[in-house]
């Protein structure tokens, strides 16, 4: 696995349009060498911003939507089309704006009373047969965790599930369902997408190797920092 390569941006105002670029274009890339191309969504702040830029992006058009293949690599647990849900702000932001194979959409299963145990199951049983993925993308807590993998928790531990229910996680909602290391290792490129201060010293930690979730997950072709400036303030 290749060392990771960190990318600098002033603000969020340039990092978000420069991975919505990245994205359609590795997308495009994807999909030039005959694959679906295999796409893991993330949740948070930022990359619903970047979902909306490639939804706002005119060069969306050179993407294949047909031929791309969507997963979570977290989902907070909560009823269907409910705001908060990660499906529900990818929808919003760019699913619902483009030409996607519904069959190709993989959501992780809402809250309809069967438990978060049962949701994990069934998204770990689809994830059997799925291919590698070419990008996943992850945001960073400012704890250091990624998707719903937080500091001290023992789904850190799991590598014989491919998702697991997370219950009393730090950052609301209580209940999430997550994909664990193994499954965000089996990735082509896996991107961390970050901004702000708050997230300075899990970046630092992070790319320093340090005791946190964040530093866990790496690319098998590469493994990509997108970071502003102020999430970077703490790198050497
Ligand atoms: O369900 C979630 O909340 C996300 O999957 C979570 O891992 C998120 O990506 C980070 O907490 C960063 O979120 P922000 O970009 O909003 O800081």
């Amino acid at each position: 696995m290749s060392e990771p390569l960190v990318l600098l941006h002033p603000d969020a105002d340039a990092l978000v349009p420069a991975v919505a670029a990245r994205f359609i274009t590795s997308v495009v890339d994807a999909q030039s060498n005959g694959r679906v191309a295999q796409v893991v969504l993330t949740g948070g702040r930022v990359a619903a911003r970047v979902y909306a830029a490639v939804a706002d992006s005119p060069a969306r058009s050179a993407i294949d939507w047909q031929r791309v293949e969507f997963w979570w690599g977290d989902e907070r647990f909560l009823p269907d089309g409910d705001p908060e849900r990660n499906e529900t702000q990818a929808r919003d932001a760019l699913l619902s704006h483009v030409n996607v194979d519904p069959a190709r959409v993989h959501p992780m299963a809402p809250d309809t009373g069967q438990g978060a145990e049962a949701a994990a199951a069934a998204y770990a049983k689809e994830l059997t047969t799925e291919p590698v993925f070419d990008i996943l993308m992850l945001g960073v807590g400012p704890d250091g965790h990624v998707a719903s993998l937080f500091p001290g928790y023992p789904q850190l531990t799991v590598t014989d599930a491919a998702a697991v229910a997370v219950h009393d996680s730090p950052k609301p909602p209580p209940t999430r369902v997550s994909l664990t290391f193994p499954v965000l290792d089996r990735a082509r490129e896996v991107w961390f997408v970050v901004s702000g201060d708050d997230k300075a010293e899990a970046v630092g930690k992070a790319l320093a190797g340090g005791d946190v979730p964040a530093a866990h997950p790496k690319g098998q072709e590469r493994t990509l920092w997108l970071l502003d400036q102020a999430a970077a303030q703490q790198l050497g």
